[in-house]
Order: structure tokens, then C-alpha cells, then sequence
């Protein structure tokens, strides 16, 4: 088994399962969203969850699907080599007639770091993996306004306040995974959350995001780390890289501001 087989293997999981959201997305309809976002996340785990048996049966797996004992299973902490899959990465987004902004996310992370990894956004008909990384943009120059890509429902408040300081413009965009690909593609410069999140919602993206030179992050400069026994990672900054030090200032100077707290979500 090689390196290059584990980058393609994320990738063509990723895509297939994206594939075959997009097939139960046009024959079940709009019309009960509920039931369709259900099916969504219950049929993609299960794909993901016997091609990984199939594929790669001495891994272990963290899914966002999965049943609460299968999550704190304590072989996983054990393992050298975790899948970390988030079947379907903005599933309301998925519920509702014509939007694009959700995604399927498969990460490898082997002894301690993310060495894999693919976001599929199949309404896109795109798969950015780490078998090819994107070419980051160039960043804005000092100054220049910029884009942040922000929760489309949980937007945090102190990234209103932080976009103001810093002149910069809030896309809402559904997806953790979207998100994330619009600053490797250029639609908005950086990405921001607080006030939770999952191991899941971040590690593919995130892998794809470090694979490309991208900054990636929790909001304190700190590094995201994953496989962790409780798999809480509940705020994020992915940007260009030149942008980070600014931003990360200037979540600082926010943060030693009594009023705003960058941990709540609105
Ligand atoms: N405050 C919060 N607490 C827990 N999960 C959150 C959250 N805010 C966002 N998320 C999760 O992060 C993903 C992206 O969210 P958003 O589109 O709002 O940015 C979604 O994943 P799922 O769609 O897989 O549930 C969502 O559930
Ligand atoms: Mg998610």
C-alpha cells in the first residue's frame, strides 16, 4: 500500500459517494426534507463504511454517522491509521433546491497528522484532493479588501465584528468543506468559525487546505489536532497564508475585548 494509493483512494471515495448523493437527491426530491437529508447522511456512511472495510480493513474509522459507542470505541485511540469521513458536510444545504454548497469528506490520519485526504462537492462537479492540491490564488494586497467565508446559519458573531475591523466582506456559505474550498479556489480569501464543530467537518479540507500552502488553524494559532478521544474542534481559521497574522491579531485583540467573545455562535 502506498502513499499515493491512500491519496487516490480518499479521492475516488469522495467522488463516488458524491455521485450517488446526487442520484438520491434527483430521484427522492425536495418535498420532505427531512427524510432526504436522513437518507443522505445514512446511505453515504454506509458506502463510505463498507468500501473502507473492503478497501483498507486493518483502519480504523471516525464518522460523523456513526453510533456513539463506535466513535468512542478506544481501538480508534490505539490505531496508527484513522479514516476521519464526514459523509455529508452541509446537509441542510443538501435539503434545499438548487444549492451547490455541500460536500463529502474523507481523510486519512496516520500517527499523529492528516497525510490524506478529498472533499467532493458533487453539485459543483468538483473533488479538490491532496492527490493533486489546488494552486492557492494570490493573496490581496495589504489593504485591499478581502472575503470571509462565514456559517450560512450558525454565522458567529465576533466574525461580523471582525470582518468590520478589518474592511472585509462575509460570504455565507453552507458546508465547512465549501467553505473551505472557496479560499483554495479563490471565491473568498479565509474562513472563520467558532462555536463548534467536529473533527469531522474539517479534517479532509483541512488536509487538502495544508497540502496547498494554505494556513490552517484554530482561531488561536494553535494546530488542529485530530483523532482525539472527544472529537470536539469547535472554532477553525483556513486562510491564504499572508492574510493569517492579521487575522489572527486581530481575532487576539477581539478576544481581549470584554464584549466579544469569539466562542459563541449567535
Ligand atoms: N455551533 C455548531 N455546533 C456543532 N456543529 C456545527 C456548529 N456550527 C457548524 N457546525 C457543523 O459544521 C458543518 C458546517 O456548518 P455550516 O454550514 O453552518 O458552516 C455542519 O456539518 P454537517 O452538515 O455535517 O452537520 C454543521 O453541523
Ligand atoms: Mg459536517
Amino acid at each position: 500500500m502506498t502513499m499515493r494509493d491512500d491519496h487516490a483512494l480518499a479521492g475516488e471515495l469522495a467522488t463516488e459517494a458524491g455521485a450517488r448523493l446526487l442520484e438520491l437527491r434527483a430521484r427522492h426530491g425536495f418535498a420532505d426534507q427531512r427524510a432526504l437529508k436522513d437518507a443522505g447522511d445514512r446511505s453515504s456512511h454506509l458506502y463510505l463504511m463498507d468500501a473502507l472495510r473492503r478497501l483498507r480493513p486493518e483502519d480504523a474509522v471516525l464518522s460523523e454517522e456513526a453510533t456513539r459507542e463506535e466513535r468512542l470505541d478506544p481501538a480508534r485511540l490505539s490505531a496508527s491509521r484513522v479514516w476521519i469521513v464526514d459523509p455529508l458536510d452541509g446537509t441542510r444545504e443538501f435539503s434545499e433546491a438548487g444549492r451547490s454548497d455541500w460536500a463529502v469528506h474523507v481523510a486519512l490520519w496516520e500517527r499523529g497528522a492528516l497525510t490524506a485526504g478529498a472533499v467532493a462537492l458533487p453539485a459543483q462537479g468538483r473533488t479538490l484532493t491532496t492527490v493533486e492540491p489546488p494552486e492557492l490564488p494570490k493573496a490581496p494586497a495589504r489593504g485591499e479588501p478581502f472575503r470571509v467565508a462565514v456559517s450560512r446559519t450558525r454565522p458567529p458573531e465576533f466574525v461580523r465584528d471582525l470582518a468590520e475591523r478589518l474592511g472585509a466582506e462575509p460570504v455565507p456559505i453552507g458546508s465547512a468543506g465549501a467553505k473551505i474550498a472557496a479560499v483554495l479556489t479563490g471565491e473568498v480569501e479565509a474562513y472563520v468559525h467558532a462555536g463548534g464543530q467536529y473533527e469531522w467537518d474539517s479534517a479532509a479540507p483541512v488536509a487538502v487546505a495544508l497540502a496547498s500552502g494554505a494556513h490552517a488553524s484554530r482561531i488561536d494559532g494553535s494546530p488542529l489536532t485530530y483523532n482525539q478521544s472527544d472529537p470536539s474542534l469547535p472554532d477553525i481559521l483556513v486562510s491564504l497564508p499572508d492574510l493569517a497574522p492579521t487575522l489572527l491579531a486581530c481575532i487576539r485583540d477581539l478576544h481581549q475585548s470584554p464584549q466579544r467573545k469569539p466562542n459563541a455562535s449567535t
